[in-house]
């Protein structure tokens, strides 16, 4: 069984009488990216604050554990097992990225000799070598974030917590963020991401979870979370004409027809039982497709549809456990 790094129980925290996370589980198995995704103010960095302890959620939660350490009891050993970048970002402008980083070298009680060595790696590393005699200050914001992050490896964290990395990068230092996370999980690293953006999650995250007023509105995949959302469908394609229309009129109603294309649209989940069902179909009146897509909704659906004004109810817990993964964003047969 994979063990979890992270692992919360009706985690709860209110300001005054505004409450922002209203009692949410997580579970992040070790080496896994995990994405907190939500709207401006939705508590992404209330969560990640409380996980990485430097606030304490509401007395009435439940148990919180992080590297497999209370985060209420074994808080210093929590922190020594975490790293945090991100909007409350460690970095100093008025000194060099070097001097950043030998200070948290310094930090973690490295030896000067150890502290410079991991400097001269990490800035190698993420590619600051030659802005390393200048102030942080001067950095644009994609060097600023590596340099964060940089210094968050000086500790050998095991557990990353990532709040909104690329906010306002451009495209290009957003792709390098991407991939210096790519390599933190490759080398064994979890990690906690939280993040706007529908496209960042789709990309990195094992699992993502949408939070909502205060509450995680579905869990899953980025394939089962777009799964839950209505938009799906299977498109067959003929090259033959005749194979077209007697698949046209076995389908009747279910299928939306493009007559020029020679394709059929129908409305699918995308679930195995769906595509069996449809098949049984087309093999009963032995119709062959010459392809057959399947198409999800994009991630961009389930969020709005999850964290707008629809009627699309939240996931239950029972069908985020019964949603498959095996299912792809194109399948082609
Ligand atoms: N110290 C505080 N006192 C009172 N309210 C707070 C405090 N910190 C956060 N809040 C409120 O809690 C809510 C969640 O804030 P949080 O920063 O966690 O959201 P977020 O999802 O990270 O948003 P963003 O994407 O804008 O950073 C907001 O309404 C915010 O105003």
């Amino acid at each position: 069984m994979t063990s979890l790094a992270i692992a919360a129980n009706a985690l709860r925290k209110s300001y005054g009488d505004k409450t922002v996370l209203d009692g949410i589980d997580l579970a992040v198995p070790a080496g896994s990216v995990f994405a907190l995704l939500g709207p401006n103010g939705a508590g992404k960095t209330t969560a990640v604050k409380i996980l990485s302890t430097l606030i304490t959620p509401d007395p009435d939660s439940g148990e919180l554990r992080v590297g497999g350490h209370d985060v209420a009891t074994e808080a210093q050993t929590v922190r020594a097992a975490i790293g945090v970048t991100g909007q409350f970002s460690a970095v100093d402008g008025l000194i060099t990225g070097e001097e950043n980083m030998l200070l948290m070298a310094d930090l973690h009680h490295l030896s000067k000799e150890e502290g410079r060595r991991v400097t001269a790696e990490l800035l190698e590393r993420f590619d600051l070598v030659e802005a390393a005699k200048k102030p942080a200050s001067t950095y644009s914001g994609g060097m600023k974030r590596r340099l964060d992050i940089a210094m968050t490896l000086v500790g050998s964290p095991r557990i990353i917590f990532l709040d909104e990395p690329t906010t306002g990068l451009d495209p290009r230092s957003r792709h390098t963020m991407w991939q210096i996370i790519r390599e933190l999980v490759t080398g064994g690293v979890t990690v906690f991401l939280t993040t706007q953006y529908l496209e960042e999650a789709d990309e990195l995250a094992d699992r993502i979870a949408v939070l909502s007023n205060g509450k995680i509105a579905a869990e899953g995949s980025a394939e089962e979370l777009k799964r839950i959302v209505p938009g799906g469908h299977v498109k067959l394609r003929f090259t033959d004409p005749a194979a077209y229309r007697n698949a046209a009129t076995a389908l009747g109603d279910a299928a939306a027809r493009d007559d020029d294309a020679l394709a059929l649209q129908i409305p699918s989940d995308g679930s195995q039982r769906a595509l069996r069902s449809l098949l049984d179909r087309l093999d009963a009146d032995g119709i062959e497709a010459d392809e057959l897509t399947v198409h999800t909704p994009d991630l961009d659906d389930v969020f709005f549809a999850l964290t707008g004004d629809t009627n699309i109810p939240a996931q239950s817990a029972q069908s985020a456990q019964s949603a498959q993964s095996a299912q792809s964003k194109e399948s082609v047969r």
